[in-house]
């Protein structure tokens, strides 16, 4: 018997376990350029980890490929390197994340949920769920790590450690 994840408010408190959300409603900003722009600096850190790390831009496409009620097989995690996804279009996209550790613990999975304007930055070696959009073709950008070193852990739950999400 599976059971559903229930939101949990996306916020730089809740949210500080995980990383950092990238949130122009309520981090500061200064004027630069004369003035004539402001600047949310810093709202993230970049973790590239060791050796040839380095942080790269990319941009996520993904379909809805009904995918709701989303039943939560697997999670995946970056022990080098932290992996932010900001939204391009404005549309909300789940969020699925457990606390760093050998393996994820099912009862500390959190969901949250983006409102569009809200970007997560996940911390290096933070459990998350691969990308679930809400809207078809929805596009984030996102800045990760590359390098030599394997970077990327899959761990699949149980059939008796499962847990669903359902569409906003
Ligand atoms: N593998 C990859 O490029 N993306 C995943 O890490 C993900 O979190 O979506
Ligand atoms: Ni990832």
């Amino acid at each position: 018997m599976s059971m559903q994840l229930q939101p949990t408010a996306l916020t730089a408190e809740n949210f500080a376990a995980f990383g950092q959300v990238i949130d122009r409603q309520v981090h500061s900003h200064f004027l630069i350029n004369g003035g004539s722009t402001e600047r949310y600096h810093q709202m993230a850190q970049v973790e590239t980890g060791p050796a040839d790390g380095r942080a790269i831009i990319s941009v996520f496409r993904k379909p809805l490929a009904d995918q709701f009620p989303l039943t939560i097989q697997m999670l995946e995690r970056h022990p080098h390197g932290s992996q932010a996804f900001i939204p391009l279009k404005g549309h909300p996209f789940l969020i699925v994340v457990a606390p760093p550790g050998k393996q994820p613990d099912p009862q500390q999975m959190r969901l949250f949920i983006s409102d569009g304007s809200q970007g997560v930055n996940y911390a290096a070696g933070v459990w998350h769920h691969p990308l679930i959009v809400c809207v078809d073709g929805d596009e984030l950008l996102v800045v990760d790590r590359s390098g030599q070193l394997a970077n990327c852990d899959e761990y699949t739950f149980a059939a008796d450690q499962l847990h669903w999400v359902d569409q906003p």
